[in-house]
């Protein structure tokens, strides 16, 4: 199975049409407004009309209220739901039951504790992404976490490996963690919030070229 390739952070449809070129399997639209990277829910249901049927669109959300979530799920109508702050299981659990969307869980590592802890997300997400702990943004820092962590850990869902990718370690990495999915976001920027199509590409193909080494 390829590798799956998630490029995060996307705010126009050329970048958008630049990653699924590159061999993206999945584009984020982040709705967290402090983040540079931010797109508003009429901004996403834009973008997520213009992403070719090929890819799937992840619409990240950051402790968004529950009334908040629902209009963003109406409004965007993505494939996946990224939340990326402290949401809780039970509550993931309850959304579970009433969206079609699947749902992912971003979980900050810090040790293996955090680890063992993921698998209370059993049946409140799809899949888990472990990123490095939130620093003062919850995500998109570029820093990444010790992933030897990973090396003894039974994965009881469907993750993904997240954290300061860039096209030049992401190979490393998945030789290092087995990882079946890739998100990435400021690894493939000039500046905060400015994708560089050329390190989409280059990104993309580091991993294409794992995945058939
Ligand atoms: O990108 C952001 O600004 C962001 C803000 C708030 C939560 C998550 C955010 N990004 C996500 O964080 C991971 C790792 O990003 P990076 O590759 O280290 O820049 C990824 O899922 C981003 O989509």
């Amino acid at each position: 199975m390829p590798t799956q390739i998630k490029i995060c952070g996307l705010k126009t449809e050329a970048e958008i049409v630049a990653a699924a070129k590159s061999g993206a399997t999945h584009i984020g639209l982040n709705n967290y407004e402090p983040s540079p990277r931010y797109v508003d829910l009429e901004q996403a249901a834009a973008l997520r009309m213009r992403t070719p049927a090929h890819v799937k669109v992840v619409l990240l959300l950051v402790n968004a209220e529950p009334g908040y979530t629902a209009k963003a799920l109406e409004i965007v109508k993505p494939d996946v739901v990224q939340f990326h702050g402290t949401e809780t299981h039970q509550w993931l659990r309850l959304l579970k039951g009433a969206t079609s969307a699947e749902i992912w869980k971003a979980l900050g590592v810090k040790d293996a504790e955090t680890l063992k802890n993921s698998a209370r997300f059993v049946g409140a997400a799809d899949l888990l992404l472990f990123d490095a702990p939130a620093q003062a943004l919850p995500g998109g820092t570029g820093m990444r976490f010790d992933w030897s962590l990973l090396a003894d850990h039974r994965h009881e869902l469907p993750w993904g490996l997240a954290g300061g990718l860039t096209p030049t370690n992401v190979a490393d990495a998945l030789r290092q963690t087995h990882a079946p999915m890739v998100d990435t976001s400021s690894g493939v920027e000039s500046a905060p919030g400015i994708k560089d199509m050329d390190k989409i590409a280059e990104f993309c193909k580091a991993v294409r070229d794992y995945d058939n080494s």
